[in-house]
């Protein structure tokens, strides 16, 4: 089989788009990476219709998560989480944190979330050896999920993880289990109901809600505690969960230049964070000292969450 597939390149600070072909049943990423074409439960990847053992987990999980996130609670969460007042920690501890939470929303994985971190950084690492700033941002893109830890208020997974969507506009139907939104609160309510809502067109992803959850709120402390990442890692940490807009092209009136430009860099981790996601288990003790002196490169030592 022969399997095309976009991928942008990168020469110095441009990216240009680059097609591969490959003649054997993988696809090859532009940096060599092999991405596998099933998971480790025999799928295709982000299938939520196979009848796997995950099935009825995360549909259940998208039922709740559909139900749940409307505009009040967002800003509600947004002004509670965004104090920032419950723990001080490095970034190393809070990789720590997450060895104990499996992701219901996840139909490729059911490996504890710091196994996820390793993978994806190290995929990274070994096609993009010198962009550490991208290696970091694979190791920290998930850590919001600390928000299940009790020393958060053990949010439900609803309120956590899961790809995002805009709310306070109409939720496009490209979002996973569409169906669920019938029974949002949000759903009937002319004022969010449109195609803009409550946006204009091109007002910049940065004017948008984002439905609650990790990614945003990884996002607020990374920016609070001043990280000295790059942009395009605060954006890869923003958006990673927001499928409907980097892999159907949804919700693209809602975004500005800025975002665009970002987007491709957003679309070369996305490889990395949805296809290195395997039972192949990473040595933690042998990677940490070189993702040690990452952190302390790019974050203070102790940070605000
Ligand atoms: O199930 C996954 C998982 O929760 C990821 O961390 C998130 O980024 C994805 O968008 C989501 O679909
Ligand atoms: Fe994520
Ligand atoms: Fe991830």
């Amino acid at each position: 089989m022969t399997i095309v597939i976009e991928q942008p390149r990168l020469e110095g600070d441009v990216v240009v788009e680059k097609k591969i072909q490959n003649e054997s049943n993988k696809v090859t990423l532009d940096g060599g990476f092999v991405a596998p074409e099933i998971n480790s439960f025999g799928h295709t990847f982000r299938d939520y219709d196979a009848e796997s053992e995950r099935k009825k987990t995360v549909e259940e999980f998208y039922r709740m998560n559909h139900i749940h996130q409307s505009v009040d609670f967002v800003k509600k969460m947004r002004e509670e989480y965004g104090k920032l007042n419950r723990v001080k920690m490095s970034i190393w501890e809070c990789c720590e944190l997450l060895n104990e939470f499996v992701d219901e929303s996840d139909p490729d994985l059911d490996e504890p979330q710091i196994e996820h971190l390793l993978q994806t950084a190290e995929a990274i690492r070994r096609d993009y050896p010198d962009q550490d700033w991208l290696h970091l941002t694979g190791l920290i893109h998930d850590l919001g999920k600390v928000l299940l830890h009790e020393k958060f208020g053990a949010l439900p997974q609803w309120a956590v993880v899961g790809d995002t969507f805009p709310v306070g506009c109409a939720f496009d139907e490209s979002n996973v289990h569409h169906k669920y939104f019938k029974e949002n609160p949000d759903y009937n309510n002319p004022a969010y109901n449109t195609k803009l809502g409550i946006y204009s067109e091109g007002c910049g992803l940065d004017n948008v809600m984002m439905s609650w959850g990790h990614d945003d709120y990884m996002y607020l402390v990374a920016k609070e505690n001043k990280t000295t990442l790059p942009s395009a890692a605060l954006f890869i940490i923003r958006y990673h969960s927001f499928y409907p807009m980097h892999r159907s092209n949804a919700y693209t009136y809602l975004m500005n230049e800025e975002d665009a430009e970002n987007l491709k860099w957003l679309k070369i981790f996305n490889k990395y964070d949805l296809y290195s996601k395997s039972k192949v288990r990473i040595d933690v003790e042998k990677v940490k000292p070189y993702y040690l002196s990452l952190i302390e490169k790019y974050f203070p030592s102790k940070l605000r969450w």
